[in-house]
């Protein structure tokens, strides 16, 4: 495949930069970010990024510390609003909806979402205030459906059990799957995850990759986009993977083709041995 196949997921997805009411998502995509850039003041965070998501696919969003991914799922996230260029979500346009009426079905599971959960929040708390998009309940009514779906989603992402458990008793691994069951609470459309696997032990890291990757077999599940520093936590069915480096795309598009040696080694500017096994799976080892 070519360089310009390689990326044409984003190099599709790019357009002029028009005004947000001017601007129309790609019919069928779940996520198109046009041209999308982020200054904050001297340091261009995101450069003209573009990026096309449709239904059916898996992304996965790599790059070194520093790149940019939590600055771009946070435009894809509808909490961040581009410095210039476009973005459409679930066929909205940022600046041109209510982001109050969109983040509902985009659910997020994020470190810094994490550091916003008082530690004294009860686990069936931090998942019932999903539906208001808030951290630390106050004094909304939750109905008996709402907490007996967020009962089925804690038993789904196995801690069963825990609701009356606060959040900063919890072990690592069980936090991420608290947020992650907090992320489905509202029956998101899209569901990003940045970075679940941060912080888990091999066999946490084993136990989430079995988890995405059954997540990803059920045809009602929401279009996922899962961040990760780690190749090796490369769910096997994920299908497509964008690469970022100093805000920029260093390519995106087919997994087998935008994560290669070739790529990993130019996003990481270390010169890298990148394999998949029989199962699907990737690891990636320094060139000796
Ligand atoms: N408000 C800000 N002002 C200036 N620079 C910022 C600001 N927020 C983030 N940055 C810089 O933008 C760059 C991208 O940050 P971002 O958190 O998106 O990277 P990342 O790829 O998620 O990194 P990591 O893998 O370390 O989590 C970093 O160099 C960061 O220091």
């Amino acid at each position: 495949m070519s360089s310009s196949e390689l990326i044409s997921s984003a190099t599709n997805a790019q357009r002029p930069i028009v005004a947000p009411h001017e601007f129309t998502p790609i019919e069928d995509s779940v996520l198109h970010m046009s041209r999308v850039s982020i200054q904050r003041g001297q340091n261009l965070l995101l450069d003209e990024v573009s990026w096309h998501v449709r239904e059916g696919e898996r992304w996965i969003v790599m790059g070194p510390n520093g790149a940019g991914k939590s600055t771009l799922i946070n435009v894809a996230a509808a909490r961040l609003h581009p410095t210039s260029g476009n973005v459409g979500i679930l066929g909205e346009v940022l600046g041109a909806v209510d982001v109050f009426e969109l983040r509902p079905s985009i659910g997020l599971s994020s470190t810094l979402l994490a550091e916003q959960v008082p530690g004294g929040e009860t686990i069936q708390n931090l998942v019932v205030t999903a539906a208001y998009g808030v951290t630390g309940r106050w004094r909304e009514e939750y109905d008996a459906e709402d907490l007996e779906r967020a009962e089925r989603l804690l038993a789904r992402w196995g801690i069963a059990g825990y609701s009356n458990r606060k959040f900063r008793t919890l072990s690592e691994g069980e936090r991420k799957r608290a947020l992650i069951a907090r992320a489905m609470m509202t029956d998101p459309e899209l569901l990003i995850l940045d970075e679940p696997g941060a912080g888990l032990d091999l066999a946490g890291r084993e136990t989430l990759v079995r988890s995405l990757t059954q997540l990803a077999t059920d045809p009602l599940a929401p279009t996922p986009i899962l961040v990760t520093h780690h190749v090796e936590e490369i769910p096997p069915n994920f299908t497509h993977a964008l690469l970022l480096r100093d805000g920029q795309v260093i390519s995106a598009g087919p997994i087998d083709a935008a994560l290669t040696e070739d790529t990993l080694s130019e996003a990481f500017r270390l010169p890298l041995n990148v394999s998949r096994n029989s199962q699907g799976r990737f690891t990636a080892f320094a060139r000796t």
